[in-house]
């Protein structure tokens, strides 16, 4: 592709990819300088050039010699619409998902409803890219725009024709997925979380509801949760854009939940669309997973899926990696489930899906992560205190925090728990403390490989350690 066919202005150069960060630039690349959180992109902008950038997209105050300059206030969405020109095609149905909790199980859920109904599908987010047969990790839940866009027409190269991908509040504010047509966004749910980059909640909202504002196609369809207290603002938006709305929920219009009860090894939901009953067994456990599933099933109808199917696919879903995932048996009888809750509102939501399957206590492992938001320690401590029986507070990715402070703020919201920072050994404490009748939930790592402490990842898996304390 030659530099004038994606600009005006653009002389016969061949453009050869896309980066942003400058290491990665190479002859032929439109280099995207950007204001970052820790640097300033714009002061890579001679090194992009000397390494062969042929455009840099920057803001029109910043220095550009010897290449053109894309000149633009927003320069990352710029950016992102040139690279999707780039990059695409694309996989002709695109969906995102975006909410505080529930996106990566709503994206896999929706990728294994596509399948089950034939459909080349793949999901990205923070379990990583993933199709039927493989799956690459990025490591971040919205992978940088230039990662996306070319795994995104990688998927599409491959024949996937159904895409689910998360749309992080980060990864929304950073303009990472722009320039990709999104047949259907869905809303999950907002409390609070990530206010050390977003600074209060107004803020954090506002990112997020720009998947509907900006980043949804025109004629695309605005898939909601309805029983969240956020969510009227999503309705509201989508009304104005004139985009269709699909509410769900147990006051949704679309797909009603009309009864949900625990069995078991899961829950019989009885979901109301066009007027018709469908009872179906959702093989999963917890209101949180019935929420996301029927989030996940509006995607799908919303996108042209048949109703009767779709909802019939909810019986075979199978679980997602780290949530809500049965780990272990212990010697006294007691199950052992690992889950990825990392914010107040998550730990409540795990430990009520888990309540009505306690006789006994349900004893509860968790810590607060390093490096991210600290104002949600303490209303994470309250969560547990208020939700479990027994709370052990441990360490959590540290990160290249003080593990001891954390675990303090923690403990302020939860002054019963008991403080053992050593995540084996607490994790080893509750699997022995637990009888029969007794649950023992570890939380916030999930499907994670490791510990980060420092710059370190230190090898760990809550599932594995689970199983090795419990044999
Ligand atoms: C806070 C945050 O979102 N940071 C991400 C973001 O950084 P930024 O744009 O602020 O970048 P910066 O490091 O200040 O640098 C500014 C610019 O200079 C460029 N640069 C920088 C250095 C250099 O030598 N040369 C150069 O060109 C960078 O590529 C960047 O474009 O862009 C970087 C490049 O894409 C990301 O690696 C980085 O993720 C960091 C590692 C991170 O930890 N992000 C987390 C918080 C995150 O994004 N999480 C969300 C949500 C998680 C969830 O709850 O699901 C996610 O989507 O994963
Ligand atoms: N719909 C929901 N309502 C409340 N809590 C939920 C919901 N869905 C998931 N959770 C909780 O949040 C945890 C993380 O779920 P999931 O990974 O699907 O969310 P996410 O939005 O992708 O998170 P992240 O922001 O880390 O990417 C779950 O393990 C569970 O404890
Ligand atoms: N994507 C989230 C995951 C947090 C998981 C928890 N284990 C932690 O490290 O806080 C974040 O980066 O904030
Ligand atoms: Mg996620």
């Amino acid at each position: 592709m030659k530099l004038s066919q994606l600009v005006e202005g653009g002389g016969e150069q061949s453009v050869t990819g896309f980066a942003i960060d400058h290491r990665k630039v190479a002859p032929g690349t439109i280099f995207g300088a950007f204001e970052g959180a820790r640097v300033n992109g714009e002061d890579y902008i001679p090194a992009a050039i000397e390494a062969g950038a042929v455009a840099v997209v920057a803001r029109p105050g910043a220095r550009v010699e010897g290449a053109l300059h894309i000149r633009d206030y927003t320069p990352r969405e710029t950016f992102a619409r040139l690279a999707a020109r780039f990059f695409a095609p694309f996989p002709e149905t695109a969906v995102a998902v975006t909410g505080t909790n529930g996106k990566t199980s709503t994206v896999e859920m929706t990728r294994q409803l596509w399948r089950m109904a034939g459909h080349h599908a793949a999901s990205i987010g923070t379990l990583g890219v993933a199709t039927a047969d493989e799956r690459v990790v990025t490591g971040l839940t919205t992978p940088d725009v230039v990662t996306f866009l070319s795994n995104v027409a990688g998927l599409a190269r491959e024949g996937v024709t159904h895409l689910a991908f998360e749309a992080s509040s980060h990864g929304l504010s950073q303009y990472r997925t722009e320039g990709l047509p999104v047949r259907a966004a869905a809303f999950t749910n907002l409390s609070r979380d990530h206010l050390d980059y977003h600074g209060d909640m107004a803020a954090y909202f506002t990112a997020k509801l720009r998947l509907f504002a900006q980043v949804l196609a025109d004629d695309g369809t605005a898939v909601v949760w309805v029983d969240d207290a956020n969510s009227e603002r999503v309705i509201d938006i989508a009304r104005e854009r004139g985009n269709r709305v699909f509410t769900v929920g147990e006051h949704g219009d679309d797909l009603r939940l009309v009864a949900r009860a625990p069995t078991l090894l899961g829950q019989g939901l009885t979901i109301r669309a066009e007027g018709v009953d469908h009872r179906v067994t959702l093989p999963l456990i917890g209101g949180y997973q019935a929420a996301n599933a029927l989030v996940a099933a509006g995607l799908v109808i919303a996108t042209g899926g048949d109703v009767a199917q779709t909802l019939a696919g909810l019986a075979r879903l199978q679980p997602v990696r780290g949530r809500l995932e049965r780990a272990a048996i212990t010697a006294g009888g007691a199950p052992v489930y690992v889950d990825y809750a990392h914010t107040p509102d998550a730990i409540e939501a795990a430990c009520a899906a888990l309540r009505p399957h306690v006789e006994g206590r349900l004893i509860l492992v968790f810590g607060a992560g390093g490096d991210r938001d600290a104002g949600k320690r303490v209303p994470m401590g309250q969560a547990a205190a208020a939700s479990a029986d027994v709370v052990i507070v441990t360490d959590d990715n540290p990160r290249t925090e003080d593990p001891a402070m954390i675990r303090r703020a923690v403990l302020e919201g939860a002054p019963g728990a008991r403080e053992i920072g050593d995540r084996r050994a607490a994790i080893a404490t509750a699997v022995a403390e637990a009888r029969a009748g007794d649950i023992v939930l570890i939380a916030g790592k999930g499907h994670e490989q490791g510990q980060i402490v420092g710059e370190l990842v230190l090898p760990f898996d809550d599932v594995t350690v689970a199983r090795e304390v419990a044999a």
